[in-house]
């Protein structure tokens, strides 16, 4: 039998609990669709659907472009290890909405070693927070280290808790080298256009509406 459904991008958004994850889905989701891009997300929590519940209420996507996966174990299990509940989600996901061109798999919160399988995701973003402090990007956790892209969030707080945002860029640039990084604040937006270049440019190889390129 033959399967014709198209698949879809897929992004892996992962980071610390409270780092801002469902966030940074609540501003980047609106803005690609506004591209003409048509999204979904796969929300991992431990026992509820908690990610998923607030994303549905706020609306920008219909309730049934969101599907909330209780992994019931270790986050890392169901991104990395056996992510076969996740797989089994995009895929009804696929079959549910030919049309579909990206669906974001965000991961329950969790520390600096979460990766994704790449045979769950085709690139991944690692979210940290600057409320974290910044020796953060000292701490060479492996999430930080080899994802895609890496968003540096909460930038608006860091004169309240004694972070400077100009050695966190130091340190981060000595880390990552070359690889992308964003710097953000999802309460208002600003840095979010960076995030949208570069899931239009490398994952969608599309030319983004927002030409604002990753630094
Ligand atoms: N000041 C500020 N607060 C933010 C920002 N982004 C997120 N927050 C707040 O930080 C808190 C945690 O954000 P979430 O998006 O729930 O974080 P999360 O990573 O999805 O959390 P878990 O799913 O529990 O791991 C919420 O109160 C957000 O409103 C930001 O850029 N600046």
């Amino acid at each position: 039998m033959t399967d014709d459904i198209q698949s879809a991008a897929r992004v892996g958004i992962g980071g610390p609990v409270g780092s801002g994850k469902t966030a940074l889905l609540e501003g980047l989701v609106p803005r690609l669709m506004q591209q003409g891009i048509e999204v979904a997300v796969v929300t991992n929590d431990l026992l509820t659907q908690e990610d998923a519940d607030r994303l549905r209420r706020k609306g920008f996507l219909p309730s049934e472009r969101i599907v909330g996966v209780e992994t019931g174990s270790c986050p890392h299990t169901a991104i990395r290890e056996d992510p076969t509940m996740n797989l089994l989600a995009v895929q009804d996901l696929e079959r549910l909405i030919p049309q579909l061109d990206l669906v974001f798999i965000e991961s329950g919160g969790d520390n600096l070693a979460s990766t994704f399988s790449y045979d769950l995701v085709d690139t991944y973003i690692f979210v940290i927070d600057v409320g974290a402090g910044d020796d953060i990007p000292r701490k060479n956790g492996p999430g930080f280290m080899q994802a895609d892209l890496v968003v540096i969030n909460k930038v608006d707080i860091a004169p309240y808790v004694g972070a400077d945002l100009a050695v966190i860029r130091r340190e981060v640039a000595a880390r990552r080298r070359e690889k992308p990084v964003a710097y953000t604040n999802c309460k208002t937006g600003e840095g979010l256009d960076q995030v949208v270049y570069f899931i239009s440019e490398t994952v969608l190889f599309q030319t983004s509406q927002t030409a604002v390129k990753v630094i």
